[in-house]
């Protein structure tokens, strides 16, 4: 399978994604252009920096790039103040100057620290992302959304910053853990609901058997990417359009505070859940039929992922603990909280239209599971 290239068209901020087999081999030959002679420092995390650090290093090496490395602790804790400020002081004295190069090599997490960090490192400098999860090479490495979480909600701290220069080799998701693997599908599944239902329709087959398929997996990649961009393209900001990508999220980030950013609930968990709470939602508001719920659910019990808040392990707070969770979301607009519902699969809009009563309905039947 040939290496494909997905633009990400943003002016003078315009990147390309680059998407297959042995691109992290090759990470030297694609950076080399874009890095000159500059210095590059990678920010990973110790379980990525374990399986895939000593490959990277080698191929910058081979291009003639001489690269210093800073790992992290591997999990969502990392996305920390105190994480952001030790990535921050390193950079600073490796004596990263602003036309220097940060990599991130690793998941979401380190996608959007070391984003972060170059985002405010001397007002900014250029980074690469290298995704080694399904989550972030499908979702979170495109798009510039950086940052860190707060204890009273997620990514509440951060910046656009976009990377000069995405690196998707499929090949990297071959060591993940097969429960890191199903959490990033949340977010492949999410393109097919929010805006194609051919997509979601192609899952239902493939999605079983992404992780053992190199074509199938790169096909997913590919398509969600180029859906991501196209978005992100029409609505850098998140000014409009660009809101459809947080389908699932209001629920799934409320969800992810409540459980304290632990491996109780991984993101692209708490995306499922909330995608299905979404669609729930909308049955219930007569926007689009029961089975559009159901069909959803299934799906996600079939990838063996979790789908309801029963699926949760541990207690959890109330229903009026996590409605207040939710109004700390970025969406909310003049107090007022806003979901993306659906008329249909593929069929999703942004409204703040919402009867407390079947917020409240919807939270409660997927407690019972
Ligand atoms: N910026 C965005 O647009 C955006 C989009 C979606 C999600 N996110 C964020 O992404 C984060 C979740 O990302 P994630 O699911 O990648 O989590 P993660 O970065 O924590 O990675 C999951 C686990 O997989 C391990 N890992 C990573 N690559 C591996 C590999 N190739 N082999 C073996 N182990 C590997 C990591 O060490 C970690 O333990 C959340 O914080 C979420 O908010 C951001
Ligand atoms: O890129 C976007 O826009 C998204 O909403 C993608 C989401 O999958 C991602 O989790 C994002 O970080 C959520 O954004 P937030 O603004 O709600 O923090
Ligand atoms: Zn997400």
């Amino acid at each position: 399978m040939s290496i494909e290239t997905v633009r990400v068209d943003l002016g003078t901020r315009s990147y390309d994604v680059r998407i297959g087999q042995g691109l992290l081999d090759r990470a030297g030959a694609e950076i080399v252009a874009l890095a000159g002679k500059r210095r590059v420092a990678i920010v990973t995390d110790t379980t990525v920096a374990a399986a895939h650090l000593p490959r990277l290093i080698a191929s910058l090496n081979t291009a003639g790039l001489q690269a210093e490395a800073l790992a992290l602790p591997a999990g969502e804790a990392t996305k920390s103040w105190d994480r952001l400020g030790q990535a921050v002081e390193w950079l600073i004295a490796q004596r990263i100057e602003r036309k220097d190069l940060v990599i991130a090599l690793g998941g979401g997490v380190i996608g959007d620290l070391a984003g972060f960090a170059s985002a405010i490192l001397r007002r900014g400098v250029r980074f690469v992302q290298i995704p080694t999860t399904l989550l972030a090479q499908v979702d979170s490495s495109v798009g510039g959304k950086t940052g860190i979480n707060s204890p009273q909600g997620k990514n509440l701290i951060g910046a656009f910053h976009q990377p000069s220069l995405v690196l998707a080799d499929i090949d990297v998701l071959g060591t993940l853990a097969p429960r890191d693997f199903r959490a990033g599908y949340g977010e492949v599944a999410k393109y097919g609901l929010l805006g194609d239902e051919g997509f979601f329709e192609w899952l239902e087959t493939a999605g079983p058997v992404l992780a053992t398929d190199p074509e199938a997996l790169q096909r997913a990649v590919r398509h969600s990417v180029a859906m991501k961009a196209g978005i992100v393209q029409r609505d850098e900001t998140e000014q409009g359009e660009r809101a459809l990508l947080n389908l699932g999220h209001t629920f799934g980030h409320a969800l992810e505070s409540a459980t304290g950013y632990s491996d109780r609930l991984l993101h692209g968990e708490g995306v499922a859940i909330g995608c299905t709470l979404a669609f729930e939602l909308s049955a219930r508001l007569g926007l689009c039929s029961q089975e559009a719920p159901s069909r959803v659910a299934a799906h996600f019990a079939a990838m063996g992922m979790p789908a309801r808040i029963a699926d949760i392990p541990g207690d959890l707070p109330g229903d009026e603990a996590l409605i207040a969770l939710m109004g700390q979301d970025k969406k909310v607009m003049d107090g007022k909280l806003r979901f993306i519902l659906a008329r249909g699969i593929g069929q999703s809009f942004v409204t703040d239209d919402v009867d407390p009563a079947a917020l409240r309905a919807v939270l409660a039947a997927s407690r019972r599971g």
